[in-house]
């Protein structure tokens, strides 16, 4: 049997870790194989990639070099990662995935949504997301969740993370079929009661 593949996105700081930990707990306590994993990051190789595009030391990429190098993480992830996972039968939870790309750098950027899914789609080939849950939040409130010191994203202005936000919403109409908007300004249990209705309808 395939596994399915389900991504969490959302605003930094809008409890993608926190529920991640949740949706692993009720997958496995209903006997499923679950990996996992983050973007950027995930490989060796893509842990290297997230600390260039988060550090704050040295030169910062151009918002196109930055497009690219979450895809490189993006393209390493699937081919070692999540499609032999999947072909495995194992359930792949995974921290981020190619809407950030879209909300961040096609929309927040301004490199374009359908330029980023463009480069994207080269790679991705078949291997979208069974269910992507978005945690809609403003990130005026998102960003004061997080108490350690902001890496490189997260230091954008407020204006960048609201047009981040915008742009969640925007990919989530490109993709009605898989995308399901949770209001993540609730509590943790709250969100969580939201998000395991959608993934009982998906098992
Ligand atoms: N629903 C919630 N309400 C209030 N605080 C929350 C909620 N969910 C998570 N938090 C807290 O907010 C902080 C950020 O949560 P978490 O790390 O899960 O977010 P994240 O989306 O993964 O962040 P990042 O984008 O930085 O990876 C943590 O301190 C966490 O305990
Ligand atoms: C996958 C991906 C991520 N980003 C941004 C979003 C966050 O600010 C960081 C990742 O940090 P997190 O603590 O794991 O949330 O990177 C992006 O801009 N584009 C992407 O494709």
């Amino acid at each position: 049997m395939k596994g399915k593949f389900i991504t969490i996105e959302g605003p930094d700081g809008a409890g993608k870790t926190t529920q991640v930990k949740k949706i692993y707990e009720y997958l496995t306590s209903r006997g499923r194989k679950v990996l996992v994993t983050r973007e950027p990051g995930g490989t060796a190789l893509g842990e290297k990639l997230r600390e260039v595009l988060l550090s704050l030391a040295g030169e910062s990429p151009v918002p196109e070099a930055e497009a690219l190098i979450y895809a490189a993480s993006r393209a390493q992830l699937i081919k070692n990662v999540i499609s032999p996972a999947l072909l495995r039968g194992t359930y792949v939870l995974c921290d981020r995935f190619v809407d950030s790309s879209l909300a961040y750098q096609g929309w927040a950027r301004g490199l374009g949504i359908e330029e980023i899914l463009g480069i994207n789609r080269w790679f991705i080939g078949e291997l979208w997301p069974d269910l992507t849950i978005l945690l809609d939040i403003d990130p005026e409130v998102s960003l004061k969740r997080l108490e350690r010191a902001r890496d490189r994203l997260e230091k954008e202005t407020l204006e960048f993370h609201k047009r981040v936000r915008e742009g969640f919403l925007k990919v989530r109409e490109i993709f009605p079929e898989r995308i399901v908007a949770v209001d993540a300004s609730r509590s943790p249990e709250e969100v969580f009661d939201r998000i395991s209705a959608y993934i009982r309808k998906m098992l």
